[in-house]
């Protein structure tokens, strides 16, 4: 039971014996276990010594998601997926500690000095029998009148399948467009039809109205991804054709993982000084 924390990352243990762990890096989940199977995929060649980005788990991208915009200026000097990913966080406090969840909430650093924002990212992770809720928080700290913060945020959870070819993801209602960046960023209207991973996928939905996606694995099990606050989800499997060009993906990586990630992305999220944005990723094991 309890969290305990160690030099470089936090750990949850539910009373249902359900685990996770948080690295202090990028407040990364790298770990979810339930019923001692592993949820998250993370690939083995992954570095987990601060030295880049973790290959899996659940990165969090901020304030800006993909490749930068070409302006302004201070965001299109950003890294893909922003900085939050790279940074040291802080790990704030316990939230709660009990039957019905275990709760903690980190808060990112400042920004890098060339990024000149006030605002406040923090992150909380509730870990529960059989699901895991992650909340990114962000408050325009700006005491100027009208002085708005933009950004893009995105939960980019690896989520840990079996095999990625008798995947089956659904629940995406008919009418719904996404952006389909391996042809060329066209914009495709959904037929309701299930998305299966028989060549890349990277596809990221606009307002889906249910707010849920789902994951049959096609060996009896799944996830339910709800989200709330995020407008946005990104569908990626890079399979063997778009895998192997990713250096820090294990061969055949592309096998034990589909990447659900809701986000706010199409465009930049605006907030007026005090204004808060809350994102809420809650994952179910079915
Ligand atoms: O390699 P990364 O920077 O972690 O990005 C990995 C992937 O992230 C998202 O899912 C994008 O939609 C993909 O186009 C991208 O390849």
């Amino acid at each position: 039971m309890g969290v305990t924390e160690t030099a470089k990352s936090v750990i949850l243990n539910h009373e249902s014996g359900s685990s996770a762990e948080i690295y202090l890096y990028g407040a990364h989940v790298v770990s979810w276990k339930v019923g001692g199977k592993e949820k998250m995929f993370v690939s083995s060649k992954a570095s987990l010594d601060g030295s880049k980005a973790i290959r899996g788990g659940i990165p969090i991208c901020f304030p800006t998601f993909g490749p930068p915009p070409s302006e302004p200026e201070e965001y299109a000097r950003l890294a893909q997926h922003g900085f939050a990913r790279n940074q040291i966080w802080k790990f704030e406090s316990t939230v709660m500690d009990r039957k019905e969840g275990v709760s903690v909430r980190f808060i990112a650093p400042s920004p890098p000095t060339d990024f000149k924002h006030n605002y406040k990212l923090s992150y909380v992770v509730t870990l529960s029998a059989h699901q895991l809720s992650t909340d990114v928080h962000i408050v325009n700290q700006e005491t100027e009148k009208d002085k708005e913060f933009k950004f893009q945020t995105l939960l980019h959870t690896y989520l840990a399948t079996p095999n990625s070819s008798k995947l089956k993801i659904s629940n995406i209602d008919k009418g719904t467009t996404y952006i389909d960046k391996i042809l060329d960023a066209k914009t495709v209207t959904s037929q309701g039809e299930d998305i299966i991973i028989d060549r890349p996928i990277d596809r990221v939905y606009h307002k889906i109205p249910s707010q849920e996606i789902h994951v049959d694995d096609g060996e009896g099990s799944g996830y339910k991804v709800r989200f709330r606050g995020f407008e946005d989800a990104t569908i990626w499997n890079p399979t063997e054709v778009k895998g192997k060009e990713i250096a820090d993906m294990e061969d055949k990586g592309w096998e034990k993982y589909v990447c659900v990630e809701p986000g706010y992305v199409r465009e930049f999220k605006s907030l007026q000084p005090g204004e808060e944005f809350i994102g809420q990723q809650i994952i179910t094991v079915l």
